[in-house]
């Protein structure tokens, strides 16, 4: 259904072309396109350069860089026409050797060319410290890719033409040997093509500006684009953010800096937009006058394992709060953007942040796991791991409740809750309505007439989907009423599986879509409403509620909820009846 719509609105969707070129290139069958709505050049890589005019120029609207004013997106303005022989695109991930390039970043790029959605042209280089040559890489690389669920043919196949396209390259991250060696052999790769560059920046922050300095002096596209995904933290706070932003603007245009959070790639994420405003029955009640509370839940049922020397310097509220979750909020609460355009977005997004109140420390209720035994397991505490520092106050959940200041939302109150090491792994939005005035059927409902108010849920993760409790009648001679959701399961309404959010945003940065990466105005603005209560638990050294791994974490929670007259809505359950 959703392909079929998506062709009569673009029929160059399914074409390797731009759509104004479309009906001269031979479709990519395999990779689909994802978005319906936007003529999405997913799979649309063009001849030239897949960052168009149009979005460079909207980008710059941001950009306070020193870089030179001719230069747009790491290429100098007025490039001649592309070089004989097309263009190329060569991915590196720096940081090949860690964690998140094997378990996130190879395997979505090899989805994606699996998917037949990279260009045709393209080389993958890991560039770390550790000493590998390109078998081994290969190797390590090969131990974590996988096809899609539903089978297909020639999987073996794909994934050995994909590793003869990975190449690794040992360096330093502080020093411009490395890259300079790394640039050598890009351009042994790239053939005489018009070479486009991304970086992939999967190493720990304290190097992230080592690393552009030397990679953008040594190794970037002379012709080409050259573009850096940053992952975050983008800081600690407002100042150190701010510091990190101005040593990247140094080297970098703005709109070369892609800050990644993998949130905005999510299915269910990218989903609450098309929910809003493709929808006449939501939109009407996106308000104050009948939303009661909103709620922004991750919980995840593990702790920090082998984390913990990166979460104590950061706890919950950064890792969590004040970016993935933030972010589903602005999407959540923004107006309408002009247009779906990658500016129009981020300046509404913009604008909520900047709406919204600094969060004070007794609207925050913070917690710490500690060591449990159940069913003769034993669960270390987060204070258990060596890596921790002993004494560590550092919050491995939070609960916290925001507002924004503005007419569309006075006084609804935005609840946030991440924690880790909890009894479920989930990420939520739950969309809690008002009460309906005069209600007929109060009698039936009975005294908390709370419970009978609709409540929307898009279920992020595990199993996508889209649900609203409704009350109706259970079918009989009498009058009972019931509550029951309506119901949107992904996995039973497709049949394919979902893309992981890490290919949509590699996708995205290969063709210059900045629309699901963050803006340095929107990380500033985000930023501001945390970082004085950040600053303040940890001056006072707050002591968290300890909580037993594998619990629903601290009673505190509920307290915060009460006193803005909210429960929970994944505690009272989904299918109760009154
Ligand atoms: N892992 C995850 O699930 C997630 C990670 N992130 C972010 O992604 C980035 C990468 O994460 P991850 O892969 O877990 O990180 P790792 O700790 O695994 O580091 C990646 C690589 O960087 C090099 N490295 C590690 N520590 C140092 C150091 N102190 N100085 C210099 N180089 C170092 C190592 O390579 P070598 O020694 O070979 O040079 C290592 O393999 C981080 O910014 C992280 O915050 C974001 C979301 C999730
Ligand atoms: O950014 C992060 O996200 C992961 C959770 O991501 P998910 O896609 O698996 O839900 C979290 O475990 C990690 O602490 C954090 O840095």
């Amino acid at each position: 259904m959703a392909a079929t719509a998506a062709f009569r609105l673009h029929p160059a969707a399914f074409f390797s072309v731009h759509p104004r070129e479309a009906g001269t290139k031979k479709p990519l069958h395999h990779c689909p396109p994802h978005r319906i709505l936007v003529p999405r050049r997913a799979c649309l890589l063009r001849a030239k350069s897949s960052n168009g005019l149009p979005q460079m120029g909207a980008s710059f609207g941001n950009t306070n860089e020193a870089v030179p004013a001719e230069v747009i997106d790491g290429r100098p303005a007025g490039d001649g026409p592309p070089e004989q022989g097309g263009s190329t695109v060569s991915i590196t991930v720096v940081g090949a050797s860690g964690d998140l390039a094997k378990k996130k970043i190879f395997p979505a790029l090899f989805a994606l060319f699996y998917e037949d959605c990279l260009p045709e042209h393209f080389t993958v280089f890991g560039y770390a410290r550790s000493k590998m040559n390109d078998e081994e890489l290969r190797t390590m690389i090969s131990t974590t890719l996988t096809c899609r669920i539903d089978k297909r043919e020639n999987c073996g196949d794909k994934m050995e033409q994909f590793l003869q396209r990975c190449f690794y390259q040992s360096g330093q991250y502080n020093t411009e040997e490395g890259f300079a060696e790394l640039d050598r052999k890009l351009k042994e790769k790239e053939e005489g093509r018009l070479p486009n560059r991304l970086f992939y920046l999967s190493i720990p922050p304290n190097i992230f500006v080592d690393v552009v300095r030397s990679a953008s002096r040594t190794a970037s596209s002379s012709t080409g684009w050259t573009r850096f995904i940053v992952e975050k933290p983008f800081g600690r706070d407002s100042e150190s953010s701010g510091e990190l932003t101005r040593s990247l603007k140094k080297y970098l245009a703005e709109e070369q800096i892609f800050r990644i959070d993998h949130y905005l790639g999510k299915e269910l994420v990218e989903n609450l937009s098309v929910l809003r405003f493709s929808n006449l029955v939501f939109e009407p009640l996106w308000s104050r006058n009948y939303i009661r509370n909103v709620q922004l839940i991750f919980s995840e049922d593990f702790g920090t394992e082998g984390r913990g020397g990166y979460f104590d310097n950061y706890g919950i509220i950064r890792d969590i709060m004040q970016n993935h979750l933030l972010q589903i909020l602005a999407l959540f609460a923004m107006e309408t953007p002009v247009s779906l355009d990658a500016e129009d977005i981020r300046n509404e997004k913009v604008k909520v942040l900047r709406s919204m109140r600094q969060l004070k420390v007794e609207d925050v209720v913070v917690g710490q796991y500690k060591g449990h035994t159940r069913g003769g397991r034993s669960f270390p505490g987060y204070a258990d791991d060596p890596t921790v520092p002993k004494g560590s106050v550092t919050p491995t959940f939070a609960a916290a409740a925001l507002f924004i200041d503005n007419a569309r939302w006075d006084g609804v109150p935005f609840l946030m809750k991440a924690g880790k090491a909890l009894h479920t792994r989930r990420a939520e939005i739950r969309v809690q309505f008002r009460r309906v005035p005069g209600n007929l059927y109060r009698r039936n409902i009975g005294t908390d007439l709370d419970k009978a108010t609709n409540e929307l849920v898009l279920r992020v993760q595990p199993d996508e989907a889209i649900y609203l409790k409704i009350n109706n009648k259970v079918p009989g001679l009498g009058m009972r009423l019931d509550r029951s959701n309506l119901n949107l399961l992904y996995s039973e309404r497709y049949r394919r599986e979902i893309p992981d959010a890490y290919e949509r945003l590699l996708l995205d940065a290969i063709e210059g879509e900045r629309r699901l990466f963050i803006r340095s105005d929107e990380l500033d603005a985000a930023w501001a409403i945390f970082t004085p209560v950040l600053r303040e638990l940890e001056d006072r050294r707050v002591a968290p509620e300890l909580y037993p791994y594998g619990s629903r974490g601290p009673v505190g929670a509920h307290y915060l909820a009460a006193n803005y007259n909210v429960r929970w809505g994944d505690i009272t359950g989904d299918d109760g009846s009154f």
